[in-house]
């Protein structure tokens, strides 16, 4: 993102914040689509080379090590604590290679991150060596070493995502489940925030052993796989929600009354609608690209508004799931998009906060949030940003439900729908291999 808005012209910026008519809006935000699917095959700017080596003393931070580093274009410096190089010392005593985890229990670190002279520190031949006061040698190679130091210059929205809407999409992401690639499937996963399989037999039994062949299933009180339809009185495990009748639902995420909400939604169509119940699917992170474009301060209030969602059933078997005070649009520590949880429905009570307590409390909080989810609903529900499709027997859709809305539409006749949620936590812990080295540490 950083790259992206050097490339796009601040006054194109501004032409997208200043033109009301929407038409327009969408015209450039596709321009600034476009050069973010551009950018990502471009290779990441990173420092490949470290130039010299140089002990140090920082005013406040002490001995360092100030390293030069290169990237045959440019050159940069970063001074680094000596207690950095000691905490990452890959030396058989300092750390398990068969594990990969360090031995340090960290209770002397500074203590042990001390050198005697300026000897100590040698740097030549691409290697680093560091003779530590207490006897311990520690040696670097170069290329470990920036692996380990430098994080890549860039943030979300990430070289590897292709941020999509309706037009900029290109084919659907696909596979086919006769000549199933798991690489394939993680990398269409991770880019486009969904996946279709098609050619699973069309039985519940048979989409729960491939689903569980993904990823673990993120079970809940809807069951760990469960079939749902339209005729209630039909239903074993029916419960007191929207999605177990035949009327609209509109574009959301799943479980934002989960504090972990199920990161896969997983849909087999086992019987279509008659008429109707077709599938929307909406790129949230490109809808909040979206917003941050059109109305920053709706965006900047949506990233830190902290909100509540509940799921609530009576009956025999009661529910109250309730989680706290979460965004909607939930950025990560280095700026990029975590999650989003956007479902106006399950929305609990906007409670807020008196005399002076953290949270909305004037009118003008009140008002100011309500505009900002208004903005980012008109986005989300906008049909230029959706992918409309009919989800057949056959097929079945892996839907990221951090990044990627789904909504389906009223329909009439019988219907009936089976699926699951998965871990994506352990889906990603194996798709993480198939998307290149650079990006690994960005998904
Ligand atoms: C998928 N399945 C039919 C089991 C449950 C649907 C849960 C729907 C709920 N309103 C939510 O958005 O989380
Ligand atoms: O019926 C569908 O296609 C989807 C229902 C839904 O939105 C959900 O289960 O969360």
């Amino acid at each position: 993102m950083a790259l992206a808005s050097q490339i796009i012209s601040p006054s194109q910026q501004f032409l997208l914040i200043l033109r009301t008519h929407s038409l327009i809006h969408i015209c450039f935000f596709d321009l600034r689509l476009q050069m973010l699917s551009r950018l990502s095959s471009r290779s990441i700017r990173f420092f490949n080379s470290i130039s010299s080596i140089e002990l140090t003393q920082h005013p406040k931070a002490g001995t360092c090590l100030s390293v030069d580093l290169s990237n045959g274009k440019t050159d940069t410096n970063v001074q680094v604590p000596l207690i950095w190089f000691r905490d990452h010392c890959r030396s058989v005593n300092a750390y398990n290679h068969t594990t990969n985890q360090r031995k340090s229990k960290m209770l002397n670190l500074f203590e042990e991150s001390r050198i005697s002279d300026r000897s100590a520190v040698t740097y030549d031949a691409k290697q680093l060596s560091i003779n530590w006061a207490d006897g311990h040698k520690t040696v670097f190679d170069s290329a470990d070493l920036i692996k380990m130091l430098v994080k890549p210059q860039q943030k979300q929205p990430r070289d590897l995502y292709h941020l999509w809407n309706g037009s900029t999409i290109g084919p659907l992401p696909t596979v086919q489940n006769s000549s199933f690639s798991f690489p394939e499937f993680s990398q269409k996963f991770v880019q486009f925030g969904f996946v279709s399989v098609e050619g699973i037999e069309q039985t519940p039994e048979a989409t729960e052993k491939f689903a569980r062949s993904i990823a673990p299933i993120h079970d809940t009180y809807y069951g760990a796989f469960w079939t749902f339809n339209n005729k209630a009185e039909q239903q074993e495990n029916y419960h007191e929600d929207t999605a177990y009748s035949n009327e609209e639902i509109g574009p959301h995420t799943d479980g934002t009354y989960f504090p972990q909400s199920p990161g896969i939604q997983v849909f087999h169509c086992l019987r279509p609608a008659d008429r109707g119940g077709k599938t929307v699917l909406v790129d949230a992170f490109a809808a909040a690209e979206r917003l941050k474009a059109e109305n920053p301060s709706a965006y900047q209030i949506l990233t830190t508004t902290p909100i509540d969602h509940h799921y609530i059933e009576k009956g025999e078997n009661p529910l109250f799931s309730w989680a706290p005070s979460k965004p909607v649009i939930e950025l990560s520590a280095d700026g990029g998009y975590a999650q989003i949880r956007f479902n106006p429905y399950d929305r609990a009570p906007l409670r807020l906060s008196l005399n002076g307590g953290k949270g909305l409390s004037t009118p003008e909080d009140v008002t100011a949030f309500y505009e900002a989810y208004q903005a980012f609903s008109r986005i989300c529900h906008d049909p230029t940003m959706a992918v409309k499709i009919q989800l057949m027997p056959g097929t079945v859709i892996f839907i990221d439900n951090l990044r990627v809305l789904h909504a389906r539409t009223a329909f009439s006749g019988y219907r009936q729908m089976c699926g699951c949620y998965l871990s994506r936590d352990n889906l990603m812990a194996k798709a993480r291999l198939h998307v290149g080295e650079e990006t690994r540490l960005q998904v």
